[in-house]
């Protein structure tokens, strides 16, 4: 059993899998999107899932903070310590509300500023991944008829020739083409939502360049993930991502594999440096 800081997050497997049967069943049904004040999109389904993970992790993990991406869009944000909870109950609604399949029910620890634990969930794609760092443990498993099969071991690939890049769908800028023109990455496959960092930890992938904003809750579980299949997440002045920042808020950084330094290079020169790349 994958266990982190006294948690068990493996516990949280169940809640994450009746969430994302929720995100599936709204989409079925067609669901409406709004628009929230930060101009990104929401819907139903956000709020619903999240509600099923909240509802788990007061029941499971009672005392542990619990910092939600749609609680945190309503003004509800509790004060953190060395310890909280980080959920993104549908990461890349912008996919889920076209109709594409890269969206994910993400659930993860903090302990003293780094991931230890994550959870993310692909619906659509009937795919999770779950990761200790502690223990280095790391697994995913595909999903047959609502019942988790095989568990299979995750390990980044160590990176020999062209590096594989992936890249948000959404949010591909100019900065981030030109950090993939400069990194010499060949090769990119655009990925919505945080199976970008899924994809680096199952070694299918080797890099995933974001010099653009992104919240904590995007990242922290795909990041857990990453980490404990021996991938780092590095923030331009070349220091692993941190959490329990001001608001959340994270920097520009590069996720990746096998190669934790090669990959920060390109961002490091002026033309390349990240901008603010909100629509
Ligand atoms: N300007 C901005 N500031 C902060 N986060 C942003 C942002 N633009 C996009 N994001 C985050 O990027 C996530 C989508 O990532 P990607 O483009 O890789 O799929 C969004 O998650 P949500 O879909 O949960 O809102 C959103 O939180
Ligand atoms: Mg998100």
């Amino acid at each position: 059993m994958a266990e982190a800081a006294g948690f068990d997050i493996e516990v949280m497997i169940g809640p994450v899998l009746d969430a994302g049967a929720r995100t599936l069943a709204y989409r079925d049904a067609g669901v409406a999107t709004e628009i929230k004040a930060d101009e990104s999109p929401v819907t139903a389904a956000d709020r619903a899932a999240e509600a099923i993970l909240l509802a788990a992790l007061a029941r499971l993990a009672p005392g542990i903070p619990v910092v939600a991406e749609e609680e945190a869009s309503a003004g509800r944000v509790p004060e953190v310590d060395a310890r909280f909870f980080l959920v993104d109950p549908l990461d890349g609604t912008r996919e889920y509300v076209r109709g594409g399949d890269d969206f994910t029910v993400n659930v993860a620890l903090v302990e003293r500023g780094a991931p230890i634990a994550g959870i993310v969930y692909a619906p659509a794609r009937g795919r999770l991944w779950c990761g200790d760092v502690a223990r280095g443990v790391a697994w995913r498993a595909h999903l047959h008829d609502g019942v988790l099969g095989e568990r299979v071991a995750l390990k980044v690939r160590s990176c020999r020739g062209v590096p594989v890049a992936v890249a948000s769908k959404s949010h591909c800028t100019p900065a981030t083409e030109a950090w993939l023109k400069a990194s010499g990455c060949a090769e990119r496959v655009s990925v919505g939502s945080s199976l970008k960092f899924a994809l680096i930890a199952g070694g299918e992938a080797d890099v995933y360049p974001r010099p653009g904003p992104t919240m904590e809750w995007d990242t922290a579980a795909g990041d857990a993930v990453l980490r404990a299949a021996g991938g780092h997440t590095l923030c331009l002045d070349g220091h692993p991502l941190t959490y329990a920042k001001p608001r959340f808020f994270n920097p520009g950084f590069v996720a990746s594999g096998g190669h934790p330094s090669l990959p920060l290079r390109p961002f490091l020169t002026a033309d390349t440096r990240p901008t603010d790349e909100s629509e």
